[in-house]
Parts: structure tokens; C-alpha cells; sequence
């Protein structure tokens, strides 16, 4: 469906996208995640044909897009600067929509109802947008992204500006609908939790560059980088020296996986590989901090030796602050993190 090429734009000196490859297939929803400056916005405006580009090539559905304008390109754009008109209601604007489809008056109308109902909005069309809630006023977004039946949505931070609960409430919405309409999607957003409920693939940016894709799932078991672990919130890296099964690390002799990249590299292991124990049994840490997370209890850990360590406990087992433990690392929550441009083991 969509086919970046080595697509590379430079804003004087900065290089914002870095010769980037991206295939998008039909039907797929593809989340770019990456830290502010990464690149995500740019790539979503190279596709959209609001950024001019300085080498590569985007292809839709085959076809080169190069000097084809924004609105010939066949796009849904929900973007943080193309939005609502707030003197129209909810209505009108979804009408906008349509217009832009070459819709005609009674063709109109019955697709703005079909719409709104689609977005869990009936009979809103008549309400004026300055009256509507934040998350409303997202739905009536979408629903004019959505009315030219476009080739390719595109969504850039769709649920932003909204609070935590409704952004988890919506995600899931928008993944069932996407799926129902078999919508294709291109989003960007900085939430992993949102790109993570949403998307069937994600890809994470670093400094105009793909830094992974993949599943979310596959992303999330297996970081390629120190960069994309840390991105993703894992910070229990550690320098380390693979030999066999078998990673030396500052923390101590750490096993990992059979088959995993031999020699110098960093090591993560997960919150929850880290367990604590007696005193005497493994590494000597004392227990710094407690954080109660909900489903589990985050409990930080400075080791005799190395950097701090974070544990996800279970509530009956986490231990005092200030406490003597021990701790041992669970091998299948280690990762080894491959130097950059190594193919990982696995
Ligand atoms: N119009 C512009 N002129 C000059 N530099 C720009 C322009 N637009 C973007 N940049 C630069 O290009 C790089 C990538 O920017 P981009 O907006 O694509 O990042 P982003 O990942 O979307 O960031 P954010 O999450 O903060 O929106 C940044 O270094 C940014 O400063």
C-alpha cells in the first residue's frame, strides 16, 4: 500500500529523516514511536505530501508520489494542525469531509449521520464544536478523516491532548473500528502504551533513523538496542561480556539464552527477572525506594556494586526500604542487547 524509499529530509545541518525505508501493507495499522525530534512528524508529512523531500521515494499503492499534492493523494489526515473548525458543528465538519470527496448535498448527509454513529457520536450533528468534550471533539476528527473513505489514514498524536482513561478507552475503540473498516493506518504518536494497544507493527525512530520494528509483542520481549530498551522504559542495562550462556556484568555472573551474541555487549534484565531473596543468597543490594504501581510494587535497589537495579514484587513480597536482600536474575527475562549494527543472536 505504502513504500517509503530511502526518504531523506535535511533542515540545514540536521538530517530529520536519514535515507528510511517503511512498507506498509494493506489492512496493517503501523505505530511510529520515537522520542521528540526523532523524525515522526516528518515522515508523516514526506507521506502526506506536506514536506518536500531532499532523496527517496513514496510510493502509494505502487504508484511514485512525487508532485502529486496533498489532496490528490487519496490521504485521511488527522493531524494536530488541521484542526476542527470551531464555528461549525460537528456536522458540518464531517461534511468537510465528504466535500473533499466530491460528495453531493443528499450523499452529504447521510453519510455525516453514518459517520458520527461510526464514532460512537449519533445524532451529535447539530452540536457546535466549541461545546464538545476533548474526546468528542477527537471522534468528530476522526469521522471527517475518515469520510473520503481514504486509501491510508494517518493519524498524528490522534489522542494527545486527551487524560489517561480515555485514551485507553479510545485506543481500543480505534483498533476495533480500524479493524471492522479494515482501515489502513499510519500514526505517530510519543505513548508506547498507545502505540502498543493500537498498532499491529510498531516502529521506533532514533535521530531520523529506523531504530526497530516489529510486533509489539516482539518489540517489547526483544529490545534490539540499549536505545530502544531504555525508550521503552527498561533501565536495568548494564555493560557485559557474553561467553556461552553466561553474561559477566558488574552485577555478577547473569545467565542468558543459548544462542544469544557472543563477546561485549549490554545486557537488560527485566523488572520483573530481577528476584530478591535472603541477604546471603546473590548480589547484596538494600532496598532504596518503593513505588506501588498497581498490579505490582516497583521496588528500586542499590547493589554493592553497579548500577541501580529495578524489581517488580508482587504486594505480600516486597521487602522493607532501607532492608538487606539478595538478589538473582531470572534468565528468561535477560536480553541480550546485541552493539549497534550486530545482529542479535536470536
Ligand atoms: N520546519 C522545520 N525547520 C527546521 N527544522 C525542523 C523543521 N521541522 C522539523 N525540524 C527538525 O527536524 C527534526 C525532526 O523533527 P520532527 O518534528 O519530525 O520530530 P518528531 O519526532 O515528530 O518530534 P515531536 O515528537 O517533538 O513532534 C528535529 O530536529 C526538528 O528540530
Amino acid at each position: 500500500m505504502l513504500a517509503l524509499e530511502s526518504a531523506t529530509v535535511r533542515f540545514g545541518g540536521r538530517t530529520a529523516l536519514d535515507a528510511v525505508d517503511l512498507q506498509v501493507a494493506e489492512h496493517e495499522i503501523v505505530c511510529v514511536l520515537g522520542p521528540s525530534g526523532s523524525g515522526k512528524s516528518t515522515l508523516l508529512r514526506v507521506v502526506a505530501g506536506l514536506q518536500p523531500m531532499d532523496g527517496g521515494r513514496v510510493l502509494l499503492g505502487g504508484a511514485d508520489q512525487a508532485g502529486v499534492p496533498v489532496h490528490r493523494r487519496g490521504l485521511g489526515l488527522m493531524f494536530q494542525d488541521h484542526q476542527l473548525f470551531p464555528h461549525r458543528d460537528a456536522g458540518a465538519n464531517v461534511a468537510f469531509g465528504l466535500r473533499m470527496h466530491g460528495a453531493g448535498r443528499a450523499e452529504r448527509e447521510s453519510g455525516v449521520a453514518e459517520l458520527l454513529d461510526l464514532v460512537g457520536l449519533p445524532g451529535a450533528g447539530r452540536r457546535a464544536v466549541a461545546a464538545l468534550s476533548g474526546g468528542e471533539q477527537q471522534r468528530v476528527a476522526l469521522a471527517r478523516a475518515l469520510a473520503p473513505s481514504p486509501k491510508l489514514l494517518m493519524l498524528d498524536e490522534p489522542l494527545g491532548q486527551l487524560d489517561r482513561s480515555l485514551r485507553e478507552r479510545l485506543v481500543v475503540e480505534l483498533r476495533t473500528l480500524f479493524g471492522r473498516l479494515g482501515t489502513t493506518v499510519l500514526a505517530v504518536t510519543h505513548d508506547q502504551g498507545e502505540a502498543f494497544a493500537l498498532a499491529d507493527r510498531v516502529v521506533v525512530m532514533r535521530e531520523g533513523r529506523i531504530a526497530q520494528t516489529g510486533t509489539p509483542l516482539e518489540v517489547w520481549q526483544r529490545p534490539a538496542s540499549a536505545f530502544v530498551a531504555r525508550f521503552l522504559g527498561f533501565d536495568n542495562v548494564v555493560d557485559a561480556e557474553v561467553t556461552g550462556t553466561v553474561a559477566d556484568t558488574v552485577w555478577g555472573k547473569v545467565a542468558v539464552a543459548e544462542g544469544e551474541w557472543q563477546g561485549p555487549c549490554e545486557l537488560l534484565v527485566r523488572p520483573a527477572g530481577v528476584r530478591i531473596g535472603a541477604p546471603r543468597d546473590g548480589l547484596r543490594c538494600t532496598v532504596e525506594a518503593r513505588t506501588f504501581r498497581g498490579h505490582h510494587v516497583s521496588v528500586l535497589l542499590r547493589p554493592e556494586r553497579g548500577p541501580v537495579l529495578e524489581a517488580a514484587c508482587a504486594l505480600r513480597d516486597t521487602p522493607q526500604e532501607g532492608a538487606a536482600v539478595g538478589v538473582t536474575f531470572d534468565v528468561a527475562e535477560t536480553v541480550v542487547l546485541a552493539p549497534a549494527g550486530e545482529p542479535s543472536g536470536k
